[in-house]
């Protein structure tokens, strides 16, 4: 890692929880990041919501940036974060998945009437 630091490589550690981003940033990351909250405990159902507490523990808890990340769908959710103290907000499946963006708007309407 001190040579990759040395010739410019920037780490970001990928974490589910504090303890792990505590010990990344011992280990030299530079960044971390919430990519794997809420996916690495067995038999628990992945969150729909993303993991903002963890985003404000890791900003008091890791002393390096820290990237909010996994499911962040909504820009209020975006603003809490930043809010937090997160140094960027990464939002993939929002706006990269057309079959869920798709979903969203169809569920907000009634549903569908037979018009003949
Ligand atoms: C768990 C894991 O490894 N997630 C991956 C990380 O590289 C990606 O599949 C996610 O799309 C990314 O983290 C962004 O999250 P979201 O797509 O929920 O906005």
């Amino acid at each position: 890692m001190d040579a990759a630091h040395t010739a410019g490589a920037v780490f970001m550690a990928d974490v589910d929880s504090v303890e792990a981003g505590i010990y990344a940033a011992g280990c030299g990351a530079d960044i971390v990041s919430t990519t794997l909250a809420g996916y690495t405990v067995r038999d628990l159902e992945v969150p729909d919501t993303p993991d903002i507490d963890l985003v404000a523990a890791l900003v008091h808890a890791a002393g390096i940036p820290v990237v909010a990340e996994g499911r962040y769908t909504r820009v209020t959710e975006v603003e809490r974060a930043v809010a937090l103290g997160a140094h960027a907000v990464v939002v993939g499946t929002a706006i990269s998945d057309p079959v869920r963006l798709t979903a969203r708007f169809a569920a907000a309407l009634p549903p569908r009437q037979e018009f003949r």
